[in-house]
């Protein structure tokens, strides 16, 4: 029994079954990547595991719980956390006033702005978001604008925002999507760490074979809706389904 487990779930839009009779297990402490072409459906499953879109059919349980019909918040009380495929930061704040708004949330379960502006006599939340700094190798970082950062700052920071509300399931929406290869690869070495380190469970959706053989030790192929294959890394490598879904893509 994995930690989300997602049964027979279908999603039409319209004239369009964009998920049909999706099935997929996740292993508590792997790390887990969702691959597929072009509108395979990837993004609208993710979807569907955080409340963000309710699903046609099936159940969507997360460590034994149903995540359907609760509200995206709740949901992340539960212990899901979502990473972006645009990183979804506060350009205007510091590095530091960033990192205070998911520590606020989580110690108060909502967040003010003018929190920011008392936030020296809120000790334990300073000393926490700080903390999440030195973690995310940004201490030197934290007066800096957000919005001045390279892309993969900008990523490692909202992975930091996101790991200070303790998930026990980290949700990645492409996380290197438009990066360098540079940056692609400080991001892998960040979730490499993110993985040995924390009891923390990871599935990725990834377009980027580098960064999804670099990471993943189970992967689920989606093609047209539906899982083609779940197998080792090593197994999707080869396999002339995958290829043949790929159409030429380097899989
Ligand atoms: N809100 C929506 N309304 C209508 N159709 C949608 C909606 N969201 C997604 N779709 C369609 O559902 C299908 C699956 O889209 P989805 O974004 O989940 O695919 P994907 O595998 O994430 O693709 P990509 O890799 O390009 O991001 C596509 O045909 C898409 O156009």
């Amino acid at each position: 029994m994995g930690i989300l487990e997602v049964k027979n779930v279908g999603k039409r839009f319209g004239g369009l079954q964009a998920l049909s009779d999706v099935n997929l297990s996740v292993k508590e402490n792997s790390v887990h990547a969702i691959i597929g072409p072009n509108g395979a459906g990837k993004s609208t499953l993710l979807n569907c595991l955080v409340g963000k879109l309710i699903p046609d059919t099936g159940s969507v349980m997360f460590d034994g719980q149903s995540v359907l019909g609760r509200a995206p918040y709740e949901i992340n009380q539960m212990g899901i956390s979502r990473v972006f495929q645009t990183p979804e930061i506060f350009g205007d704040l510091t590095v530091l006033e960033n990192m205070l708004i998911p520590c606020f949330a989580k110690r108060d379960g909502a967040f003010e702005l003018n929190a920011i502006a008392s936030v020296a006599k809120q000790k334990d939340v300073l000393e926490k978001a700080e903390q999440m700094l030195v973690e995310m190798n940004m201490a030197d970082k934290r007066h800096m604008h957000a919005a001045a950062m390279s892309r993969g700052d900008k990523r490692r920071l909202e992975i930091g925002m996101c790991l200070s509300q303790e998930p026990r399931l980290l949700l990645l929406d492409e996380p290197t999507a438009g990066m360098a290869r540079a940056d692609t690869n400080n991001t892998i070495d960040l979730l490499k760490q993110i993985s040995d380190e924390r009891d923390i469970t990871i599935a990725i959706i990834e377009h980027d074979m580098h960064v999804v053989f670099s990471l993943a030790n189970r992967i689920t192929v989606l093609a047209q809706g539906t899982p083609l294959v779940e197998d080792d890394p090593q197994n999707i490598r080869g396999n002339p389904k995958v290829r043949e879904a790929y159409l030429g893509e380097s899989a």
